[in-house]
């Protein structure tokens, strides 16, 4: 594989895997690098749907191959919220700032042993012509009482990982990509291609 399309239209997702893949031999484009890209509805109800969805809507459109990546913040408290809808929690105008103080603000009375909580990463990878392949990555954590740190994007800011002392928003980019859902993903495809011997 030469080079591979990233179906993404999020900065901070696309930031994550442009130095996830610099070990790689690969030339990692995004959406943001296309013109005419489909907007592809997220109408599925699970994250694997709607990254197929968007892998295979896309490698369909520039015939190149694929990688989309459905994400978003499991809260055990919220019963799960806001899970595959996390990128319009607080309204359809995607505000990473409003969907975070959502989460808090319905958090408010919740004492730390109960906001656990984890990230969830669902990686397709659509080459054409062959059958998609689908893949999961975590990554837990405990929701803060408040946003803390600057890096990172979304949900950064309430994650808190114990093992490291900070939040997701308080590590450097090469920090948050050795624990991260997404770097998790990851590893588990490269796992499926080298075995396909894709790679
Ligand atoms: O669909 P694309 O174009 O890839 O971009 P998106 O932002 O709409 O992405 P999703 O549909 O997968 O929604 C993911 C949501 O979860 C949040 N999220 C995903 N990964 C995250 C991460 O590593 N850190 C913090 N928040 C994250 C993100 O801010 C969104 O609100
Ligand atoms: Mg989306």
């Amino acid at each position: 594989m030469e080079e591979i399309l990233i179906a993404t239209k999020n900065k901070g997702k696309a930031k994550d895997f442009e130095q996830l893949f610099a070990p790689f031999n690969i030339g990692v484009k995004t959406l943001l690098d296309m013109e005419n890209a489909i907007d592809v509805e997220e109408d599925g109800t699970t994250f694997q749907e709607n990254a197929i969805k968007k892998a295979e809507t896309i490698a369909r459109e520039f015939n190149i191959p694929t990688l989309a990546d459905d994400s978003g913040l499991i809260v055990d408290a919220l019963d799960g919220r806001p899970g595959v809808y996390s990128a319009r929690y607080a309204g359809m105008n995607k505000d990473d700032q409003a969907n975070l103080n959502k989460v808090l603000d319905e958090l408010k009375n919740v004492p730390e042993s109960k906001r656990s909580a984890r990230f969830h990463c669902s990686l397709a990878l659509a080459l054409p012509g062959k059958k998609t392949v689908v893949v999961d990555g975590t990554c837990d954590g405990v929701i803060t009482q408040e946003p803390i740190g600057d890096n990172g994007f979304g949900y950064d800011p309430i994650m808190f990982i114990p093992a490291l002392d900070k939040t997701m928003a308080q590590l450097s980019k090469q920090e948050k990509n050795e624990i991260s859902h997404r770097a998790n993903a990851l590893k588990h495809l490269k796992e499926i291609l080298t075995m396909r011997q894709v790679f």
